[in-house]
C-alpha cells in the first residue's frame, strides 16, 4: 500500500491520492540510501530533483509578485544543498537570488559541497551567516526580498535549535514575508510534528517523495502551511519495500471503501444497525447517531433508548425503528441483537447501573462488529479487561479524555504521544483504535496506524462525536470491513465538518449540520 506520483506532478494534499505512507526521519533517510545504494541513483540526481520540484512552486508564488527578489536561507547539511540547486536554477533564469549560509559552511560535505561550489564558481552572491552580529544586516537584507526560502534543516534535525540557527529563524518569522520551506520547516522535528526549540512559520513546504510524520500532526503541520508532496525520482519499487506502518487517509482510498448500490437490492442488502444511545438529557446523541447511520446508507436501524425518551426519538427520526432499553432488558438483549449486522452503544447513554449491564453483555455477546463510544468507554473504563471477552472486531472512539480514563495516562500524555497510545491500546486488547482530535489517528491490532487529516476546529462542539459514530456503525452495517469503515467515516466526517465550516464558519457550526453535509460528501467522492 502506497503511493507514487509522476515525476514532477504536485499532490496538494487536500486533492488526496491512494494510500500514503508517513515516514520518520530515519526512513526517509533509510529510503534515500535505498535508492541510492541499491537502484543506483545519484544522490546528485536526487537533490536536484528535490531542488527542481522546490523551484516549480516557488515560480507559482513569483507569479502574483513585482519584487521577484529571492532569500534562501541554508543550513550546511543536505537540506542546505537543496538551497544551494534552488539558487542555481533562479540565477540561470536571471532571477536576483542571495543565498545566506547559516553555520559553519566548512561542515558543507558530499552532494551539498558539489552544489556550493557550483554556486562559488558562478559568482552567485552569497552570505555567510556566523555570529549574532551578522543578524542586523540579515534582517535588513530580509526586507528587500519577496520571498524566503526555508532549506536550513530538514529531516537531520537533531537537537534544539539555538544560537545563530535560532535568531535567523526569529528574523525569518517575523519578516512578514511569505516562506516556503524546503521538505519541512526547520526546527519541526519529523519524526512527531514536536518544535524543537523554534521553528520556521512557513506559508508551504515542499515535502520530498513522502510526507515526514511532523509534515502531518500538529504543532508541525501547522508551521507547514500548505504542503505539497513531490516525486523526487526515487523507484516505486524502493517506496514500496519501506512498508512504513504509519499512513495518510486519502480521498481516492474513501472512494475505493464506499460501497456501491445496484439496482437489484434491497433494503435488507444495505444491513441492519442497532444502536444503543441517549440518557434523560442526552437524547440528541441518540438521535445524532441515527441519524448519520441512515445518511449514511444503513438499511434498517432500530435505536434503542430508555422508554422515557421514546416519543422524543419517534418524533425527531421518523425512518428508524425505537426500542425501549427496559424492554430489552426484560426479555433479554440478545434476542434483540441476534438479526444485526453491526452494533453502536455508547452516546449519551449516561452512567447508570443498567447502562453498565447492557455493555457487558453486549461486549460478552456480541457475534457482529461493534462500536464503543463515549460513555460505553467511560464504563469500559472501570473494568477495561472486558475487552478480553471480545469475540468480534470491536472499534473503540475515544477523545483524549476518555483515552485518559481507558489507559490511566494524563491527557497531555495522550496528546504528546498519540501515534504510540492508541497503536499500544489497539496491540494490547486487539480492538480498533479511533482516538479523535486535530488529526485523528486510527491503529489496528497489528500496529498499523492512519492518521485522517480532514476536519477543523469547528467540530469541537457538542455532539460531533455522535455523528462519527453513526457514520462508522452505518458503514459497517453495509459489510465494510471494519478497519477500512473507521477510516472512511473519520476521512467524510472531517470533510463534512470541513463544508459546514465553510459554509457556517467554525464558531457557528453545530453537529447537525456535519450530518447536513454528508449527502454531498458522498456524492462527490462517489463520482470522481
Ligand atoms: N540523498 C539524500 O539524502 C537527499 C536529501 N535531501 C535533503 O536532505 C535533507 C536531510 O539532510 P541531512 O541529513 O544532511 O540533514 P539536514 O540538512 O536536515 O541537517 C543536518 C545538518 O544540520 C545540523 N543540525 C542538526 N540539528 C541542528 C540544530 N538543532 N541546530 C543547528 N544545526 C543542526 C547537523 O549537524 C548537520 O550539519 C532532507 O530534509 C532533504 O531536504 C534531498 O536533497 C533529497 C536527497
Ligand atoms: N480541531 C479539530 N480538528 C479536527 N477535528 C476535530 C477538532 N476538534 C474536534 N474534532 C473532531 O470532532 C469530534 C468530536 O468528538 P467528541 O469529542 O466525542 O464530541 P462529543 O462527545 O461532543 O460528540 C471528533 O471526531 C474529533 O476528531
Ligand atoms: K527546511
Amino acid at each position: 500500500m502506497s503511493y507514487t506520483v509522476d515525476f514532477g506532478k504536485i499532490i496538494h494534499i487536500a486533492k488526496g491520492g491512494d494510500i500514503m505512507q508517513i515516514l520518520k526521519n530515519e526512513e526517509m533517510r533509510k529510503l534515500d540510501e535505498l535508492a541510492i545504494h541499491t537502484y543506483k541513483i545519484p544522490g546528485i540526481i536526487l537533490m536536484e530533483n528535490a531542488g527542481i520540484s522546490v523551484v516549480e512552486e516557488i515560480e507559482k508564488c513569483l507569479i502574483a509578485k513585482e519584487n521577484k527578489k529571492i532569500a534562501i536561507i541554508c543550513g550546511v547539511g543536505n537540506n542546505g544543498g537543496d538551497g544551494f540547486v534552488i539558487a542555481r536554477h533562479f540565477l540561470n533564469k536571471g532571477i536576483e537570488v542571495t543565498t545566506y549560509i547559516v553555520g559553519d559552511f566548512s561542515n558543507i560535505k558530499g552532494d551539498a559541497k558539489i552544489n556550493f561550489d557550483i554556486l562559488e564558481k558562478i559568482k552567485a552572491p552569497i552570505v555567510k551567516l556566523m555570529d549574532s552580529k551578522d543578524i542586523e544586516e540579515f534582517e535588513k537584507d530580509l526586507s528587500q526580498h519577496s520571498i524566503l526560502i526555508d532549506a536550513l534543516l530538514g529531516t537531520g534535525l537533531q537537537r534544539t535549535v539555538e544560537g545563530i540557527m535560532k535568531e535567523v529563524i526569529i528574523k525569518m518569522n517575523l519578516s512578514g514575508k511569505e516562506i516556503i520551506a524546503v521538505d519541512i520547516p526547520s526546527g519541526v522535528n519529523g519524526n512527531d510534528g514536536k518544535v524543537q526549540g523554534i521553528a520556521v512559520k512557513a506559508t508551504k513546504t515542499v515535502t520530498f517523495q513522502l510526507p515526514k510524520i511532523g509534515n502531518i500532526l500538529f504543532p508541525g503541520s501547522y508551521y507547514g502551511g500548505e504542503l505539497s508532496i513531490k516525486n523526487i525520482g526515487i523507484p516505486k519499487k524502493a517506496v514500496d519495500s519501506m512498508q512504513s506502518k504509519v499512513h495518510l487517509i486519502t480521498e481516492n482510498m474513501v472512494q475505493s471503501i464506499l460501497p456501491k448500490r445496484y439496482a437489484d437490492t434491497h433494503k435488507g442488502s444495505y444491513g441492519r444497525a442497532f444502536i444503543i444511545a441517549g440518557s434523560i438529557g442526552m437524547s440528541g446523541a441518540a438521535i445524532l447517531a441515527s441519524k448519520t447511520a441512515l445518511k449514511c446508507g444503513t438499511g434498517l436501524l432500530r435505536t434503542a433508548v430508555p422508554n422515557s425518551l421514546i416519543p422524543i426519538l419517534e418524533n425527531q427520526l421518523i425512518e428508524g425503528i425505537t426500542l425501549p432499553l427496559e424492554e430489552m432488558l426484560e426479555k433479554g438483549i440478545l434476542d434483540y441483537i441476534k438479526e444485526e449486522n453491526v452494533i453502536a452503544i455508547g452516546p449519551g447513554c449516561g452512567r447508570s447501573q443498567q447502562f453498565e449491564e447492557i455493555l457487558h453483555t453486549v461486549v460478552r455477546n456480541a457475534t457482529v462488529p461493534l462500536v464503543i463510544d463515549a460513555d460505553g468507554l467511560n464504563m469500559l473504563a472501570n473494568n477495561i479487561s472486558l475487552l478480553k471477552d471480545l469475540k468480534v472486531p470491536c472499534i473503540i472512539t475515544p477523545h483524549p479524555g476518555e483515552m485518559s480514563r481507558l489507559t490511566g495516562l494524563s491527557i497531555q500524555e495522550v496528546n504528546d504521544h498519540r501515534l504510540d497510545i492508541a497503536r499500544n491500546f489497539s496491540e494490547k486488547w486487539g480492538v480498533i483504535t479511533l482516538l479523535k482530535g486535530a488529526r485523528t489517528v486510527i491503529a489496528n491490532p497489528q500496529g498499523e496506524v492512519f492518521i485522517n487529516r480532514t476536519g477543523n476546529p469547528g467540530m469541537a462542539t457538542a455532539g460531533s462525536g455522535d455523528v462519527l459514530t453513526g457514520m462508522i456503525t452505518g458503514l459497517l452495517s453495509q459489510g465494510v470491513e471494519p478497519l477500512k469503515a473507521t477510516m472512511a467515516a473519520a476521512y467524510l466526517h472531517g470533510t463534512a465538518g470541513d463544508r459546514a465550516a465553510i459554509r457556517l464558519g467554525e464558531y457557528s457550526m453545530m453537529a447537525g449540520d456535519i450530518i447536513y453535509e454528508i449527502p454531498t460528501v458522498i456524492q462527490e467522492i462517489m463520482k470522481k
